[in-house]
């Protein structure tokens, strides 16, 4: 059976390489390559929207495709867990949404290794480098790894001075730090303090095509999966974590 997909942001840095991806696919077809002047209706009779757009839009663009009984990939950073929620709330029945942060499989490893690793240090802090053309900030992935940690704790993580402007934007109790750099694709470290000591656990993405395999199994399986899933880590066959993540969503992996 042919999967027939949208990509909303399809003029964008990744939602062009997920429309070339789909084109090359012999059991997807490329309904519609969404821009900012496409009408939504376009995007009717597709079986599957992956947004690939900026949060403002993705609210938008989301909404509307569950609303007509298309299951979404979101792509776009800026889900966070009280969103993520507050979308599972209104989910229509039979529909299936997954959210993800981070295509590639090393981001999901590094990140589910910092939420064990989290579990040992009480001081917790998160440095992550994009290229200097990235609007949002901090990034999806950090959020979500955030919240990853935040979640596996028994007892919150309380970053000192926080009140300070220099000390990040604070996640779940952690200070996320954001570069903006030339030359960078994304890069992600968490650094753990303990007594006489640090761990950093760090992923760098070198090349775009870190995000191929995720982008071809998130809209290949989607469907498959009712309700809303966050991360590729359960699909990628990494581990199984069942459970209520932070904010109520129904599955819980980075
Ligand atoms: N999950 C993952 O692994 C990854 C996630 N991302 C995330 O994907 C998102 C996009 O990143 P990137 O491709 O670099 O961004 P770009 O700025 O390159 O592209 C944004 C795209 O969104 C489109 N857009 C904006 N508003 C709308 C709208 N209302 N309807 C439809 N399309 C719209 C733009 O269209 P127009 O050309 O008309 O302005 C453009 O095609 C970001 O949130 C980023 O963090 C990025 C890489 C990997
Ligand atoms: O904008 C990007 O480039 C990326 N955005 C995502 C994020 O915000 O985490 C994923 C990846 O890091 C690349």
């Amino acid at each position: 059976m042919t999967i027939a997909v949208a990509v909303a942001g399809a003029t964008g840095r990744l939602g062009s390489q997920i429309a070339r991806l789909v084109e090359a696919a012999e059991d997807l077809h490329l309904h519609a390559a969404m821009d900012s002047s496409t009408p939504l209706e376009s995007m009717q009779g597709a079986d599957v929207l992956v947004d690939a757009t900026h949060y403002e839009a993705s609210k938008t663009l989301v909404r509307y495709a569950l609303e007509n009984g298309i299951d979404t990939v979101i792509a776009t950073s800026g889900w966070h867990a009280d969103r993520i929620a507050s979308l599972s709330n209104d989910l229509p029945e039979g529909r299936s949404v997954l959210v993800v942060p981070n295509f590639s499989v090393g981001s999901v490893v590094a990140s589910h290794i910092a939420s064990i690793a989290g579990q040992h240090f009480d001081s917790i802090e998160i440095i992550e480098a994009h290229h200097e053309h990235k609007v949002d900030s901090p990034s999806g992935t950090a959020v979500r790894t955030a919240e990853g940690i935040a979640s596996a704790r028994n007892t919150p993580v309380a970053a000192n001075n926080v009140d300070q402007d220099a000390r990040g934007q604070v996640v779940a109790g952690i200070p996320i730090h954001s570069l903006r750099l030339r030359g960078v694709v994304a890069d992600q470290q968490v650094i753990l303090g303990g007594v006489g000591e640090t761990v950093t656990i760090r992923h760098e993405t070198l090349s775009p095509s870190a995000y191929d395999l995720g982008i071809g199994l998130a809209i290949r399986r989607v469907s498959a999966r009712p309700g809303i899933t966050v991360g590729l880590g359960e699909l990628l066959g990494l581990w199984t974590v069942s459970g209520t993540a932070a904010g109520g969503t129904t599955k819980e992996s980075v």
